[in-house]
């Protein structure tokens, strides 16, 4: 069963294998840039492998959120907008996928690393005829021609003041009126202490386990994916991941 946390302040709570109802962890920067690495280092997952399930989870979050067949608009139209980390990297297979279960998205990619993992994700995209932007569309256009917005600009490992392009971009996005779909951190927001200044989407994907700035989170839709931790990796972070039901890959926290 799904966790309502309208009345938790900080922590989703799910029973889970023992009687105890124990707190979903939510890391912190460093803890879950230590599970990233230890996922490669010690679990011999490569990158690849994760953000397919990472993006797949994301798409399948907003497939069950934002129905296709729900949209307003004629055309199930989404605007992907990817940054230029592993968090965008995710951005770029969560269109693929969206697209696969009958959205039409476009994907806006404006520093594009030189690397052949999103050189091959990009030519995935084009080569399932997802249009990419050059540049970034006013608030009023997107809000009257996409039906939702995905931010896969920044993830976990952002820190500072915003660096161009992605100032004016995220500036555009707090404008916009369409909801907004944060993969992992709502970007631009401090990856613990949030940012009541910044974007405020309608749904969050955490994946592995919330950070911390989840706990600012006001939207709707709070889902868990990247069921991908190995249990052995769960227990030494004392993660306390909810069961995920049956086969699916999202869990919705509230
Ligand atoms: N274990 C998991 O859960 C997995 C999560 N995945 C996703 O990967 C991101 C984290 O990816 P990473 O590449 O480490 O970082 P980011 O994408 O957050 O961004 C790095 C990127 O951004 C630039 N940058 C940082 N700060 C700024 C700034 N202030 N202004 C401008 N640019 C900035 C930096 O230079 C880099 O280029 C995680 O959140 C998940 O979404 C994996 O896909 C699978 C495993
Ligand atoms: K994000």
């Amino acid at each position: 069963a799904s966790c309502r946390a309208g009345s938790l302040s900080k922590s989703c709570f799910h029973q889970g294998s023992s009687s105890m109802a124990r707190p979903v962890k939510y890391l912190g920067q460093k803890e879950a840039q230590n599970i990233d690495e230890e996922l490669f280092s010690e679990y011999s997952f490569s990158v690849d492998q994760l953000m397919e399930l990472a993006g797949l989870s994301c798409a399948t979050a907003v497939a069950k959120a934002y129905p296709a067949t729900s949209l307003v608009t004629a055309r199930p139209a989404v605007l992907v907008i990817c940054g230029p980390g592993n968090n965008g990297g995710d951005g770029l297979v969560c269109a693929r996928h969206l697209k696969l279960f009958g959205y039409e998205p476009t994907v806006l990619y404006p520093k594009r690393p030189n690397k052949p993992l999103f050189n091959n994700l990009t030519i995935q995209c084009e080569k399932m005829a997802i249009s990419f932007l050059t540049e970034m569309p006013e608030a009023e256009v997107i809000d009257g021609t996409y039906n939702l917005v995905v931010d896969a600009i920044f993830g976990f490992s952002f820190q500072g003041a915003v660096r161009d392009p992605f100032g004016s971009i995220l500036t555009t996005l707090t404008k916009v009126t369409v909801p907004i779909a944060s993969v992992d951190i709502p970007s631009g927001w401090h990856v613990e202490d949030g940012s009541p200044d910044g974007l405020q989407p309608d749904m969050l994907i955490s994946l592995t386990a919330p950070k911390k700035a989840a706990s600012h989170f006001r939207g709707r839709y709070h889902f868990l994916g990247g069921r991908f931790v190995p249990p052995a990796l769960e227990q030494k972070y004392q993660l306390n991941l909810p069961e995920y039901p049956g086969t699916e890959c999202v869990y919705q926290l509230n």
